[in-house]
């Protein structure tokens, strides 16, 4: 499709003289299951539930599976497919589905990145790190098993995995499944010495996200490639099962295990990375691969003392980063995301406030643009990061919401910017705690902190978005498949909903700036979070770009 990068005027919206308000509820999601489970439902939350009662300015969209460029609608929504689109107005095809085709027609085994491992199949190691789970948000084990079996195929003599345990895309404790299963395909793999190496649950080891702790990448390197954590154990199996029962009085869950490495029977670990050897991070979603993938690639790096840094043949499954262009190598390339909103705003002078916490900063300025780290014009726009704490945020559920929304309003009342953008973290990040309660209270919170920014459009005469990205907070129970009734354990605890959810999320807009007839239309009964794009570009006053899903006004 041929993009038009210059914004037109649309026909009935006038310019907005006062500045445009797009606000963005992490994980906020409008759920079906309205009972004591639903955080959302269970929250007080007296300016969310008004909005609904405004005729023709409140509506659902789909936020999940194709909507957002998924492989299908099995999939729920995450973070980097949501905020691609709202930042796109495009469906596109996601990681998740360019991975899955480039195994299936086998493209993936004839392209660069691979030819550039295969390298090391004959007298060295390959390594696969990344996340151990079938969540399909930044990794599916199918996809790892077939890149291991074309590397076997391929001549690899000797293959180590290092593993993250999951627990928050897919049910705490089922690392040891996918353990298991793992096992089982590397002693599948024929003519070839495979086994796991080392690993960590992903909260805590390797995976951080936009510098929010480096120490959490450091313990990955560590074990991964220095073959160093404190705990040591022969199989992968006996690590997670040992490392799970915790201290004995707290269980520790799958997210939070701390690092370990396998060894032999003298101690040795068993998958050191070395130089000459190949390194592949199998995560096809960017957020949490970038730091790591630093790591492997800079020469000039300072973030933690690397101790030993391996000459690897080092690629990412994708490209994480496209304007650091990193890594320099992949597997398979990523989304083309062009035409994106910012770059719009930014030819047409609109002038643009983005802020979040560290936990969300990038959903709105790196996924929003794209998966671009750096600006468009820097002189147009002004990106704010509110330092997020680092602890499980079940035990600090008010999160950074109050400094956001106060960022927010100064934005605002500031007069420098037309438009606005904000993220809340809390019912994401305290809904993968699993902590209904905390969730609860952190639902209540973020909707008086959306009363103090829409008060404040209010006054200045403004317009607002108000939308979310996927649901989270909105079940926090796993279910029975059939009936949906909610699961206990033996001990009559709920079972914990960690994962997001498949449910749609509401778009409310409004504000004194609006002109009076401007309604949602209702012949867009399927829209999903594409389809608001145009429509916050038609607050600014201008039309939908061609190249854009409709505007639902
Ligand atoms: O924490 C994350 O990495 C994902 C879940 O795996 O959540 P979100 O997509 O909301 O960032
Ligand atoms: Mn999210
Ligand atoms: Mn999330």
């Amino acid at each position: 499709m041929t993009i038009d990068t210059e914004l037109k005027p649309h026909d009935t919206i006038p310019k907005a003289e006062k500045p445009v308000l797009v606000c963005i509820l992490d994980g906020w999601g409008e759920n079906e299951n309205k009972d004591k489970f639903n955080a959302i439902h269970s929250a007080e939350t007296p300016v969310t539930d008004a909005l609904k009662e405004v005729p023709g300015r409140w509506r659902t969209v789909r936020a999940h599976g194709t909507a957002v460029g998924l492989p299908s609608d099995a999939d729920m929504g995450n973070s980097e497919v949501g905020h691609n689109a709202l930042g796109s107005g495009q469906v596109i095809d996601q990681g998740a589905r360019l991975v899955d085709i480039a195994l299936d027609n086998g493209s993936a085994f004839e392209l660069d990145g691979w030819k550039y491992i295969s390298e090391s199949f004959p007298d060295n190691t390959v390594h696969f790190i990344g996340l151990l789970s079938d969540g399909g948000v930044h990794s599916r084990c199918n996809q790892l098993v077939g890149f291991l079996k074309g590397a076997a195929k391929d001549g690899a003599k000797r293959i180590r995995v290092h593993i993250l345990t999951d627990g928050r895309d897919v049910p705490d404790g089922t690392s040891v499944k996918f353990v298991e299963e793992l096992e089982k395909d590397l002693a599948e793999l024929s003519g070839c010495d495979a086994k796991i190496a080392s690993g960590g649950g992903r909260m805590h080891v390797t995976m951080d996200r936009y510098e929010a702790d480096w120490k959490i990448v450091e313990r990955g390197w560590q074990a991964h490639v220095l073959g160093e954590a404190p705990h040591k154990f022969t199989t992968a199996l006996e690590a997670i099962k040992t490392l799970r029962e915790g201290d004995g009085s707290k269980a520790i869950t799958d997210q939070w295990l701390p690092p370990f490495v396998v060894t032999d029977d003298g101690g040795k670990a068993v998958g050191t990375i070395e130089d000459g050897d190949a390194v592949v991070l199998f995560n096809f979603r960017a957020d949490r691969m970038v730091e790591i993938s630093k790591a492997f690639e800079y020469e000039e790096f300072n973030a933690f003392d690397r101790k030993r840094f391996p000459k690897t043949r080092f690629v990412g499954m994708m490209q994480y980063d496209g304007d650091l262009k990193l890594p320099a190598r992949f597997l398979v390339p990523p989304p083309a995301i062009s035409g994106v909103s910012g770059e719009l705003l930014a030819k047409a002078g609109v002038s643009t406030f983005a802020c979040s916490e560290t936990q969300k900063f990038g959903h709105v300025t790196f996924f929003w643009n794209g998966n671009r780290s750096g600006y468009f014009k820097e002189d147009l726009e002004t990106y704010v990061e509110i330092p997020s704490d680092a602890v499980p945020f079940n035990e600090a559920p008010d999160m950074k919401a109050r400094e956001i929304t106060e960022a927010g309003k100064e934005a605002l009342l500031s007069g420098k910017y037309q438009m606005v953008r904000i993220n809340f973290a809390n019912p994401d990040m305290v809904g993968h705690t699993g902590d209904l309660e905390a969730c609860v209270g952190a639902c209540s919170l973020v909707d008086k902190c959306v009363k103090e920014l829409l008060d404040t459009v209010e006054s200045l005469g403004g317009r607002w978005l108000l939308t979310a990205d996927h649901g989270n907070a909105d079940d926090m129970v796993q279910r029975a498949k059939k009936t949906n009734a909610p699961l206990f354990a033996d001990s009559g605890a709920p079972l914990p909903l960690t994962s997001h959810t498949l449910a749609p999320v509401p778009v409310a807009i409004g504000g004194p700036g609006l002109p009076e007839g401007i309604k949602f239309r209702d012949d867009l009964p399927n829209a999903g979070l594409a389809n608001i794009t145009g429509t916050y570009l038609n607050l600014l006053g201008f039309a939908t770009p061609a190249h854009m899903e409709p505007s639902l006004i």
